[in-house]
């Protein structure tokens, strides 16, 4: 990409990868980047003058004394501090956008629930990434930073000297259609349908549309960031593997405009106005960054020979809840692969899980529900909520020849959170909710034949 594509006039830092123009390699790596040569100060964090007459700035993503192998912070050289990127704070409506707690007495989460696509906006629809994001579910509680909460989101339009934070919030972003350009204070991530984005807590940032209008998914964590899953006795490699996260190089801009900032604090958005884009980071480094990733160099492991594994064996990214191997959140995808175990029942098993499970169709079929399940469509299997394969599913994978088959085309994926969700009044009333949903097991058969000698 040439300086000139990119917007607003950014400047950026050349990368030093040539395959990876505009990213640094690497999960949680503790990077450094420039975009005007020696902005970055070397040997310390607070010269008492940088260069080109730069503020330092730390942002801290965890405690100051989070242990050494979970702690995050990037320390920014910016033109500005970013006590001049916020000021009196006003109030503002965004009615879509809902945070835990929000349990209303009018709308039933226990069940199981599916959703056609929330039917893509025309072009006349006006939705940024803040007033096109419409809340599925939400978990847990912002206040004690536990939880989380699944959206939907349509923009049709770039945010324009318009920028947003989230306090409460991580933010996994999953695109199923439209491609977007996230420019943050860190730099510029391009996000495509197949890969995923995560944008940290605090990290101010605008959102522009590359090819509209956008639909896509997003997990808001309220408790501790997303990691890598350990991988246990599968070893040094596959799943993700770390060198395929990527954090973009120092990109900013020098913009003397009226400008809005929108932050959503504890559940309450609020602006306030300035006079210049806070997207002034010349410089910096650390290991608290916004990131993206290929869903596609995922590598799945599975069964190789008989059974049907826990799904946590597709873990793509986990957000740990303080109780180990109780996840806060964990991200979970269901891509192609060989399907080759003998003698077993190869979709997913029927199941009732103290976790529950909202899912996203991002393309293709789902082998548990070969139909109704649509691409950008949703479904929530809430806590202890019995689900598994629709009669189809069922009859067809109890009677299939099992020769190797590549299941092919297919990519949905899980928010599954320890903690229960509820459903907005937008999920319950307003996006087009399957009613008939669980009928999908009413055609099951009773097939017990209790004569002794019956198998
Ligand atoms: O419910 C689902 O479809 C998700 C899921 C997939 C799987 O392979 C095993 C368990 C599980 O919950
Ligand atoms: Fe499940």
């Amino acid at each position: 990409m040439t300086i000139q594509e990119l917007p607003q006039g950014m400047i950026r830092a050349t990368s030093t990868t040539g395959t990876h123009e505009g990213y640094m390699p690497g999960f949680g790596n503790d990077f450094e980047t420039e975009a005007l040569l020696d902005a970055l100060p070397q040997g310390q964090n607070s010269p008492q003058k940088c260069n080109y007459g730069l503020y330092a700035e730390q942002l801290s993503g965890t405690a100051f004394t989070a242990p050494r192998g979970q702690n995050e912070r990037t320390w920014c050289y910016r033109i500005r501090p970013s006590v001049h990127h916020t000021g009196r704070f006003s109030a503002i409506d965004v009615p879509y956008w809902k945070t835990a707690p929000n349990v209303l007495p009018d709308v039933t989460s226990l069940g199981q629930y599916r959703w056609d696509p929330v039917p893509m906006p025309g072009a006349d629809e006006d939705l940024t990434w803040i007033t096109g994001m419409r809340t599925i579910t939400t978990a847990g509680d912002v206040n004690t930073q536990v939880g989380m909460a699944s959206h939907i989101y349509l923009v049709t339009r770039s945010m324009q000297d318009e920028y947003f934070f989230s306090a409460d919030s991580e933010l996994l972003v999953v695109p199923q259609e439209g491609r977007l350009r996230f420019c943050t204070e860190l730099g510029i991530i391009d996000l495509e349908p197949k890969e995923i984005a995560i944008i940290p807590r605090g990290m101010v940032y605008r959102v522009e549309v590359l090819e509209g209008p956008a639909r896509g998914f997003v997990c808001e964590n309220y408790g501790q960031k997303f990691d890598l899953p350990g991988r246990g006795p599968i070893g040094a490699n596959c799943l993700a593997n770390p060198r395929d996260f990527k954090c973009p190089v120092a990109a900013f801009e020098d913009r003397e405009v009226p400008s809005r900032v929108v932050i959503k604090w504890c559940g309450q958005f609020h602006e306030t106005h300035i006079g210049h884009s806070p997207l002034d980071v010349v410089a910096w480094h650390g290991n608290y960054c916004a990131y993206k990733y290929d869903l596609r160099t995922y590598s799945p492991v599975g069964a190789i020979l008989f059974d049907h594994p826990d799904p946590s064996i597709f873990t793509v990214l986990t957000a740990p809840s303080g109780q180990e191997g109780t996840a806060n959140i964990d991200f979970v995808l269901f891509r192609e692969r060989w399907m080759v175990a003998e003698h077993s029942f190869r979709p997913p098993w029927y199941h009732k899980n103290i976790m529950s499970e909202l899912m996203g169709n991002i393309y293709g079929i789902y082998d548990a529900k070969p139909q109704g399940f649509a691409p950008g469509g949703m479904s929530l299997h809430n806590c202890m909520l019995p689900h598994g394969p629709d009669r189809d599913a069922f009859e067809g994978a109890s009677n299939a020849e099992l020769k190797a088959e590549k299941l092919d085309n297919t990519m949905s994926f899980m928010f599954e959170t320890r903690f229960p969700q509820h459903l907005t009044e937008f999920a319950a009333k307003e996006a087009p909710m399957q009613q008939e949903y669980i009928e999908v097991w009413d055609q099951l058969e009773k097939k017990f034949d209790g004569t002794p000698g019956v198998k």
